[in-house]
């Protein structure tokens, strides 16, 4: 069942869009990651759909309700900024019983459903510890518990972890998938950063100026970005002016080959750095190793080809085979790793 969706939502300030004809449906139980550039629009959908900020036109409905004229307290979304903004002067019990005084819940009820909260986010006992006695990664976690008091139909988040630093960012996503995946909850988050979009989320969408550029699960939207604006911003460089005719494309890679029933004609093609595999020099295409990148559990590799004009090739390589920079290799392109872009709208 589809719990929120947004029908042609446009927010306009000035003669810019945040937000342009954006549609979008978020099932029940799902976890949706919505990510993208800096100004791509993403906190303004949240505050569309929060009540925060009133769409110039279009329509959000939650639960079969058109939101028209209802105020944020009555949507029923439970809501967690970047800056977590906890009470200073309350402790950790005030601050996770904060949304359910609001709605007039009974002082026992209230402290038993804290007990309850603090216990799902790995804090129990800490309802009198003030909150500035807390690390980032807790006041965190009372932040989630204090969004999820409320038992909101719809949790959003808004760079939950971006305060943190990295390890902490990634052990909080994999709490928060599970946590959520038990409570089925149903989630709309915004980050601009992959990693955790892609961990946390069933599916992600990237925005592009206002509008949604691609839509998928994370693998789908990993393994075949739909643009070069997409693919790019997952950090993938490999792209490259391509024409195509039947299951070959034509590049100054050399002839590559693309998915039968491709567009024929001119179109650029993204080479996934995992598909580009290295040889012996005399084999596939002739290259030079500029540099080389330790990344943790591969190396990144760039490649100079012997046609000054062709763009650089990056490769991801295992440690033990990557080579020097200044070797020369050759190069295998793998067509699973081969994709034709859309044209940018
Ligand atoms: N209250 C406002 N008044 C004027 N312009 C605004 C306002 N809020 C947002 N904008 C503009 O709308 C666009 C989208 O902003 P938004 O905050 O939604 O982007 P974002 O993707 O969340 O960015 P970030 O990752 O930096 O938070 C930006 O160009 C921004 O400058």
């Amino acid at each position: 069942m589809t719990l929120l969706r947004l029908d042609e939502v446009t927010v306009r300030f000035g003669r810019r869009d945040a937000l342009d004809a954006v549609d979008l449906e978020v099932a029940e139980h799902e976890t949706v990651s919505v990510l993208g550039p800096s100004g791509s629009g993403k906190s303004t959908m949240l505050r569309v759909v929060a009540g925060l900020q009133r769409p110039d036109t279009g329509r959000v409905w939650l639960a079969g309700r058109d939101q028209g004229g209802v105020p944020t307290h009555r949507r029923g979304v439970g809501l967690m900024f970047q800056d977590h903004q906890l009470f200073p002067q309350r402790d950790v019990g005030g601050n996770v019983a904060f949304g359910l005084r609001m709605r007039k819940m009974g002082r026992a009820e209230a402290d038993r459903r804290v007990a309850e909260l603090l216990e799902l986010v790995g804090l129990p006992g800490a309802q009198r510890r003030p909150v500035d006695s807390l690390s980032g990664g807790e006041q965190q976690r009372v932040a989630l518990a204090r969004a999820l008091a409320p038992r909101p139909k719809l949790l959003m988040l808004d760079e939950p972890l971006g305060q943190l630093d990295r390890g902490l960012r990634e052990r909080l996503v994999v709490e928060l998938r599970e946590l959520f995946g038990r409570l089925g909850t149903t989630v709309l988050a915004v980050t601009h950063d992959q990693g955790e979009a892609f961990a946390l989320a069933d599916r992600v969408v990237v925005m592009e100026n206002g509008r949604i550029a691609q839509t998928g699960t994370p693998l789908e939207v990993w393994q075949r970005p739909a643009t070069e604006f997409v693919a790019r911003f997952l950090g993938f460089d490999n792209v490259v002016e391509a024409i195509v005719h039947g299951e070959v494309a034509d590049t100054v890679w050399g002839k590559l080959p693309v998915p039968p029933g491709s567009r024929p004609g001119p179109g650029r093609l993204l080479v996934r750095p995992a598909g580009v595999r290295l040889t012996d020099p005399e084999e596939g295409l002739a290259c030079t190793v500029v540099a080389r990148t330790f990344r943790g559990d591969h190396v990144a590799l760039i490649l100079r080809l012997p046609d000054p004009a062709a763009p650089r090739l990056e490769a991801s390589c295992a440690l033990r085979d990557a080579p020097e920079a200044g070797a020369r290799a050759g190069v295998v392109i793998d067509p699973a790793d081969v994709v034709l872009l859309d044209p940018e709208p």
